[in-house]
């Protein structure tokens, strides 16, 4: 459904100098899948999927998307997929109905046909009691849907979804993935999307992309890149910070080591055996743990084993 490579693009500032936002991105999508895009304010997700939309030539590289080149057939690219951006598509002068059979008068429907869509797509993303309302008084969650919803009205193999769920309160994007899985298991459509957010990625994605600094780092189902890329983690905190420096100089057997005043973790491949053998040398050297627990990966380890950096700022700063 997509074939990237090379994929690149940089942008010239007005006051000198070039940002590098997509540095040579090789993917591919087969028809079906649901892949999150994951990563740091700036990696270039947007960039990305903004070339991929036909909205931004790229400075280099190809692509093709549903079939068609994104260079020589942007017309043909565009039928066929559906973009959501991050900014709400909705207009506020037509009710919540008008507005996406207007969608669909403007992919070439017929009244009827647009008007079948649209209701059929209002009833998909539970909008039908709003039909009649106008944009501007909807909840954020209900909002979002609409915007999905006029993504949709073309009936898209594949849909391109730039941060459905961002300032979204908890309940309205769990409601909004809810409808994103919903579309997917209705019609089989491709869906990839853009995240902030590591949960969401890591429970709703069959994959995870995750770009940094405009490159792709990493990609594959969220539990095979923890456990190649991360590990599990043990954490341990002691009473004094000097007991927490001999534990960090204990862990270094064991693993990679982060401390952080008195709470020292280290990465390890078996938390389950190495837990009781690091509290037995610690133990030998005087250090009393006061809690000891042990962790799965999350998607943000495996984003810190990759770069050094964690992706949480980024998530709460989000
Ligand atoms: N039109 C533009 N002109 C100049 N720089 C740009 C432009 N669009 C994007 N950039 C820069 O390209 C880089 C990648 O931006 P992009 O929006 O693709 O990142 P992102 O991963 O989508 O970030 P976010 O999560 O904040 O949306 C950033 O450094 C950004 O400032």
């Amino acid at each position: 459904m997509i074939h990237a490579r090379k994929l690149t693009r940089s942008f010239k500032l007005k006051r000198g100098g070039v940002v590098e936002a997509v540095r040579g991105i090789d993917l591919d999508v087969e028809r079906g899948q649901l892949v999150a895009v994951l990563g740091p304010n700036g990696a270039g997700k947007s960039t990305t999927l903004r070339m991929l939309t036909t909205l931004l030539p790229p400075t280099s590289g190809t692509a093709t998307v549903a079939g068609r080149d994104i260079v020589t057939d942007p017309a043909g690219v565009r039928e066929r997929i559906g973009y959501v951006g991050q900014l709400s598509s909705a207009g506020e002068n037509y009710r919540v109905r008008d507005e996406v059979i207007t969608q669909g008068l403007a992919y070439g429907l017929s009244r009827s046909a647009a008007r079948h869509r649209a209701d059929e797509m209002l009833d998909l993303l539970d909008l039908r009691p709003m039909a009649s309302r106008l944009p501007g008084s909807l909840s954020g969650g209900q909002r979002r849907r609409l915007d999905i919803a006029i993504g949709l009205v073309h009936r898209p193999e594949l849909l391109f979804l730039d941060e459905p769920s961002t300032g979204l309160d908890p309940h309205n994007r769990a409601n909004v993935w809810e409808h994103v899985l919903r579309l997917r298991e209705q019609y089989g459509t491709t869906i990839v999307l853009t995240t902030h957010y590591l949960e969401e990625a890591d429970t709703m994605a069959e994959r995870v992309v995750i770009i940094d600094n405009g490159r792709i780092i990493a990609d594959g189902t969220a539990n095979g890149l923890k456990s190649e890329l991360a590990g599990d983690s043990l954490t341990v905190t002691t009473a004094t910070e000097a007991e927490a420096l001999r534990a960090a100089d204990v862990g270094v057997f064991f693993g990679a080591v982060t401390r952080d005043s008195t709470t020292v973790r280290v990465r390890v491949s078996r938390a389950d055996t190495a837990l009781p053998e690091y509290l037995r040398v610690l133990g030998e050297k005087d250090v009393r743990a006061v809690t000891a627990t042990s962790a799965r990966p999350t998607l943000d380890d495996v984003f810190l084993a990759l770069t050094g950096r964690s992706l949480r700022e980024d998530e709460v700063a989000a």
